[in-house]
Parts: C-alpha cells; sequence; structure tokens
C-alpha cells in the first residue's frame, strides 16, 4: 500500500489532487491518503511538522499547501507571502526527508519567472532577471521550494520534484472581492451585476495584461503526472540544478478578454470600464509547456468550458469562501 500526503487537502489544487487519488481508490487502488486541516497541524511550526512526519512516515508528500492570493494580497501581504511559504516548504521538506520520504511533489508557481522574459517563458529562464514587483516575496519563496528539492536530491539522493502551474482556477477557489485571483474575482463581480442589473462592471489595470489559465482538474492530473514518472523519464528531461516542470495550457488571453467571457458566462449585458489606478502586474506570463508535452501530457479542458463550470459551481456554494 502507498501512503501518500497531502498538504493542503481543503485548498483548490490539493481537494482537486484528493478527489483524483480518491476516485482511484475507489477503483480499486490500494492507498492510503493522509490528511491533516490547518487547525490540525499549522506547516508553519517545524515541531509539529517533525512529530506528524515521524508519527506518520508517508511514502510520498504533495505539497500543495500554501499562502495564495491574487496581486492585491501580494502586494499587501508581502511578509505573510514570503514568510509563510518559506516556512511551509522548509517544514514539509526537510521533515519528510527526516522521516525517510523518498517521493515528493511541491507546487510553485509561473511567477519564478523575470518580468521581461522572452514568451513563452522556459524552464530555463529561472534566476535570469529582474522579478515582478507585485509578487516578488511570494516568488522568492516559490524558487527557495524548488532549490530546497534540488538540494536534496543532490546531496541525499531524494525524488523531490517541482511543477510550476501557470494561473489556476475551477471549484473551491477563493472568490474573495479582493484578495482572490482574477477569474473568480471576475466571476462573483459580474454574477453580482448580472443580478442587481446593474450597467458598470469594473475590471483592475488597463485590460491589457495577458494570462494563461488551467482548470484545477487539469492542474491535478498533471501533478500525479508528473509525480508518476518514471524516475529515469522525470531526470531525463530535467536537470539535477534546473528540475521544475512548467504546467499550463500553452495559450493566454488579455484580462479585457477573459472578462468578456465571464460577462457572457454570467448573463451580464452591460458594459466593463478599466481602473488603471489598480496595478497591472506583469504584462505577460505564458508557460513553455512543451517539456512536459514531450513527456505525454497536456490539457484538456478549454477556457471557455472551464468558466461555465466554475460558474455553476460558484452559484452551488452558499458560502463561498469569501
Ligand atoms: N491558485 C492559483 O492560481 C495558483 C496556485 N499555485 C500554487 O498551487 C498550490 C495550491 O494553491 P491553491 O490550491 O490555489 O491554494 P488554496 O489557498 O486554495 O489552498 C492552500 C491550502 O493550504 C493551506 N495552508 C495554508 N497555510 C497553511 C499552514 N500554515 N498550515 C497548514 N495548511 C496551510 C490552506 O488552509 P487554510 O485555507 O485553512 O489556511 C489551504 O487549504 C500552492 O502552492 C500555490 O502557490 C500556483 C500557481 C497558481
Ligand atoms: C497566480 C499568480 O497570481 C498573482 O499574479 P497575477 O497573475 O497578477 O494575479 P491576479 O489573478 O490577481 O491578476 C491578474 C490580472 O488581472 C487583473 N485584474 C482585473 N480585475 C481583477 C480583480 O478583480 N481581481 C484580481 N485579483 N485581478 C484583477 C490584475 O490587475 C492583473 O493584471 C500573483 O499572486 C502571483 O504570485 C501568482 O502566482
Amino acid at each position: 500500500m502507498t501512503k501518500i500526503y497531502i498538504a493542503g487537502h481543503r485548498g483548490m489544487v490539493g481537494g482537486a489532487i484528493v478527489r483524483r487519488l480518491q476516485a482511484r481508490k475507489d477503483a480499486g487502488e490500494v492507498l492510503d491518503l493522509v490528511t491533516r486541516t490547518h487547525a490540525e497541524l499549522d506547516l508553519t511550526n517545524q515541531q509539529a511538522v517533525h512529530d506528524f512526519m515521524q508519527a506518520e512516515r508517508p511514502d510520498v508528500v504533495i505539497l500543495a499547501a500554501a499562502k495564495v492570493g491574487g496581486i492585491h494580497a501580494n502586494n499587501t501581504y508581502p511578509a505573510d507571502f514570503i514568510y509563510e511559504n518559506l516556512m511551509i516548504e522548509s517544514n514539509v521538506i526537510h521533515q519528510s526527508f527526516t522521516a525517510g520520504v523518498e517521493r515528493l511533489l511541491q507546487l510553485g508557481s509561473s511567477c519564478i519567472y523575470p518580468r521581461a522574459v522572452d514568451q513563452p517563458m522556459r524552464e530555463d529562464a529561472l534566476l535570469t532577471g529582474v522579478l515582478e514587483p507585485t509578487n516578488e516575496p511570494y516568488a522568492i519563496a516559490k524558487i527557495a521550494g524548488i532549490k530546497l528539492c534540488e538540494s536534496y536530491n543532490r546531496q541525499h539522493g531524494t525524488d523531490y520534484r517541482s511543477v510550476m502551474p501557470t494561473n489556476l482556477y475551477g471549484p473551491g477557489d477563493n472568490f474573495h472581492p479582493e484578495n482572490s485571483h482574477v477569474l473568480p474575482a471576475l466571476i462573483r463581480r459580474f454574477h453580482e451585476a448580472a443580478q442587481t442589473g446593474a450597467e458598470v462592471v469594473t475590471i483592475w489595470g488597463s485590460g491589457k495584461p495577458m494570462r494563461e489559465f488551467l482548470h484545477v482538474d487539469d492542474m491535478a492530473a498533471a501533478s500525479l503526472f508528473v509525480l508518476e514518472l518514471p524516475k529515469d523519464v522525470y531526470e531525463a528531461n530535467t536537470q539535477p540544478m534546473l528540475s521544475h516542470i512548467n504546467v499550463g495550457s500553452g495559450t493566454d488571453v488579455t484580462i479585457l478578454e477573459l472578462a468578456h467571457l465571464i460577462a457572457k458566462a454570467t448573463g451580464f449585458t452591460g458594459r466593463i470600464s478599466t481602473d488603471t489606478g489598480r496595478a497591472d502586474g506583469t504584462m505577460r506570463k505564458l508557460m513553455d509547456v512543451r517539456r512536459l508535452a514531450r513527456m505525454g501530457w497536456t490539457a484538456k479542458i478549454s477556457l471557455e468550458a472551464g468558466i461555465m463550470e466554475t460558474y455553476e459551481w460558484f452559484k452551488s456554494q452558499k458560502d463561498f469562501r469569501a
């Protein structure tokens, strides 16, 4: 039996990974899924993580717990973003090692790449330039996560892997009006405007930045795909000091195009205006996903279908984490 600890199982990505693993279990695969809520185990607490790992000694760890938020949250709470993420990664990765965990997958983010970098962004663009200031502290923590995994692999022979997701969305997302990412924020804003018959919806920034969106079920599938690649295949496609793998859909849209898609999905027929007093952030961050495609994985869920499904999920929730 394989014992898998999924850190962050109540989050959007961790939840999707658990759903996928549970379906495999229901189909007869022998898996022991270990989870703890944030209240049960604070991953920033070194002693608590040590005690948990020693008691459970999982075979595999999936690190999907993190301090996560959109452009405004990153820019407003930079200390929380760098401190909590560095602590979570250090504790989970180091204590996995001390408990003898051989296989681990951690999730980073596309914001690890320099803000002015050739598009689409290849894995080897890491550490070649200056980061986007609105999320630099978070990005530094995510880069540290990659380097932690690589360092344990080089010094101790572990098999700790990293995936770098593009902007994600889907059921289980955070729909907070200020602290969430753009896609859930706009679903909520356009929904409320459609319900109240408002004439105008304002989106942050110029509407010109481009973003690539990936449905969380695709992300969960990609995460397990990378985790389960044979070691020789993973190593043949990566390098010891450049070991992360991009995950994305391969196409991007402007924020204004996204707003029109969401307006259509929610039935909003009014005007869309922009607020240039709000930050645009990086103007483009499209992932180069050829490394993952070469190994056999590509995204399946279109943005239009994903938005419709997420909107249906949003409407089904009484309390959408706001
Ligand atoms: N969402 C996105 O667009 C993107 C996400 N990612 C990465 O994917 C991963 C998953 O993100 P996502 O699912 O969206 O995030 P969520 O915020 O939905 O989930 C994160 C989970 O981590 C838990 N958590 C946070 N801090 C702690 C802590 N100190 N101790 C224990 N648990 C904790 C949260 O619990 P609680 O809510 O109780 O605090 C929550 O369940 C993260 O590494 C993120 O950086 C990367 C790129 C884009
Ligand atoms: C996943 C990723 O997420 C963050 O980076 P980001 O891509 O800039 O994230 P975002 O989704 O918040 O914004 C995307 C764009 O959309 C515009 N925008 C319009 N209207 C709203 C709006 O209402 N809310 C938000 N949040 N953005 C809006 C916004 O101005 C920006 O131009 C980082 O935390 C980073 O660390 C990270 O990893």
